[in-house]
């Protein structure tokens, strides 16, 4: 099926307000694809880590457009968090979900962490920590799909898809075809 574009998201459903469809979301993967090999003056040393659940597919995408791009395979794997959240001891126990370290490693490399949703920035607290047990890379970078604010730490994303202003009672929920039935980014909730 095509994506769709930006002018069939739909307004409001039962999930929320859609403020991007399938055709926004490979839109800003594109670019955002673009932007790290700018960053990075090629694919050179490059190493994607998606953090579960869809950062994984996400830099699974990322990974598949730089190719595409640069005709050549990047190194795409999977870190999970888990058990280095600063919250374990408040939120329900959660499984862990599978690492997957791309062969060759990090130690050296610009290591890019993907992530759905950028919010307190915790996550990303976790996957530096986390990413520590594994190696020690040349450089880290953070891409996200969707950047809401509200920040606890002093964590910043290099690419970002789109900037949402959100109230922190909205929810943002980041959907992708690879675990959900489509892609879409809602935002439920909040009085706006
Ligand atoms: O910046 P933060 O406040 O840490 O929020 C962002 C994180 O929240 C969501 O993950 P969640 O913990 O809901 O798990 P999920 O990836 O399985 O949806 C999202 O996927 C990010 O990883
Ligand atoms: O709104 C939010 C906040 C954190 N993580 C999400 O996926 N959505």
């Amino acid at each position: 099926m095509p994506a769709r574009s930006s002018s069939e998201t739909d307004p409001v459903n039962d999930a929320g307000r859609t403020v991007l469809g399938a055709a926004d979301i490979s839109r800003a993967l594109r670019r955002i694809a673009h932007e790290i090999l700018e960053a990075n003056k090629g694919a050179e040393n490059l190493v994607l880590l998606g953090i579960p659940s869809r950062g994984v597919p996400l830099a699974r995408r990322l990974a598949a457009t730089i190719a595409e791009f640069e005709g050549r395979e990047i190194p795409v794997g999977a870190l999970d968090i888990t058990m280095y959240r600063d919250d374990l001891r408040h939120q329900p126990t959660r499984a862990p979900m599978p690492t997957d370290i791309p062969e060759g490693g990090v130690d050296g490399k610009v290591v890019v962490l993907v992530d759905d949703v950028l919010y307190s920035g915790r996550t990303v607290r976790a996957a530096l920590d986390a990413l520590a047990d594994h190696g020690r890379p040349a450089a880290v970078r953070l891409a996200v799909l969707v950047d809401r604010g509200h920040r606890e730490l002093p964590i910043r994303a290099d690419h970002v898809g789109k900037n949402l202003p959100t109230a922190q009672t909205e929810k943002v929920r980041v959907r992708l075809a690879e675990l959900d039935e489509a892609d879409s980014v809602t935002i439920a909730g909040g009085a706006r």
